[in-house]
């Protein structure tokens, strides 16, 4: 890994604009490119980056390219192969939140410089990122990256493999589909859903994850809770409609203000400190 990296953001959005303060913070040159001039001008600033009105000029001489750009596969594909291009040498990892590494790699040259890099939101604050290879990524981009991410202050965890949404995102999906099957079936509301998960769930998991959990509730009781529940689970291939809908018509929580729950322009900052607040009392306890 090169003491300072020069890395190239493309996207600034709710992401983009966070994982370019993570590596600027870690001493790195960001440079940060957003088809908004805007947005990459706002992105720039609260990192201490700098600001391009073209990949091309963002990622002339990088040697990590960072993709964060909107969750649809054509445009990943056309700005991978647009950075291609115009950097030869430079690892490109994408923030895709779900896209295997071999569908976003699969119009490349070298398909041996992508890896995927994924971020939580708000990615200067949750410590995890999920470094996954494709096929043809060799192992030591993903120790590169990893270490990269580390030495910035974050919680890399590599993956054997490659599979759509990762690790997380697998467990967020098959949790928010139960979540949203319980309020189709009218169990609960969703303000209801997310009590029992911030008043129970979430404390545990910010200790220990579910297998952790599983030892400490016992094998036994967990083999009886599994035979029991699953077969009851809901079992939706695809996204409901009471999120789709919301989606189609506009309503996209924070951004919009409008989504599950009313939300105001300030929410996701009140969240960021106050989770940023969470972790550190974690670290606390865990001994700093
Ligand atoms: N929002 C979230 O909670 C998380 C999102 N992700 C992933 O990160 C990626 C970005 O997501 P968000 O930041 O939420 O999206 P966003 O919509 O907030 O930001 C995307 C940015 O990309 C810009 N953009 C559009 N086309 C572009 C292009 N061709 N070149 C450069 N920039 C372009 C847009 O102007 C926008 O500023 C997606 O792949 C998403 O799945 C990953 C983790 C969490
Ligand atoms: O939760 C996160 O920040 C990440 O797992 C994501 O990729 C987002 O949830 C994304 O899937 C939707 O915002």
């Amino acid at each position: 890994m090169r003491a300072r990296e020069v890395v190239a953001v493309l996207g600034a959005g709710v992401m983009g604009a966070g994982i370019a303060r993570v590596f600027a913070r870690a001493g790195h040159e960001v440079r940060v490119f957003d088809v908004d001039p805007a947005a990459a001008a706002r992105a720039a600033e609260s990192a201490g980056a700098s600001a391009h009105d073209s990949v091309e000029g963002a990622v002339d001489g990088a040697t990590i390219v960072l993709e964060a750009a909107p969750e649809r596969l054509e445009l990943k594909q056309a700005l991978l192969a647009q950075v291609e291009a115009a950097n030869a040498e430079a690892i490109i990892a994408s923030n895709t939140s779900s896209i295997a590494p071999d569908a976003l790699a699969a119009g490349m040259r070298d398909p041996s410089r992508l890896v995927i890099a994924h971020f939580f939101n708000p990615a200067d604050t949750v410590p995890l990122v999920e470094v996954v290879p494709g096929p043809a990524t060799p192992v030591a981009t993903v120790e590169r990256m990893t270490a990269l991410l580390t030495a910035a202050g974050k919680t890399a965890v590599p993956l054997a493999q490659q599979v759509e949404g990762f690790i997380a995102n697998r467990l967020q999906a098959a949790l928010y589909r139960e979540a949203m099957h319980l309020v189709e079936l009218g169990i609960a509301t969703p303000e209801q859903v997310d009590l029992a998960v911030t008043a129970g769930l979430g404390p545990r998991w910010a200790l220990a994850g579910p297998f952790e959990v599983m030892d400490l509730g016992g094998l036994d009781v967990w083999t009886s809770v599994a035979d029991g529940i699953l077969p009851t689970l809901g079992d939706a291939s695809a996204a409901p409609a009471m999120l789709r809908d919301r989606a189609a018509r506009g309503d996209l929580g924070a951004k919009t203000g409008e989504g599950f729950l009313p939300r105001d322009a300030d929410a996701p900052a009140r969240f960021a400190a106050r989770l940023a607040a969470l972790l550190e009392a974690r670290a606390a306890i865990d001994g700093g």
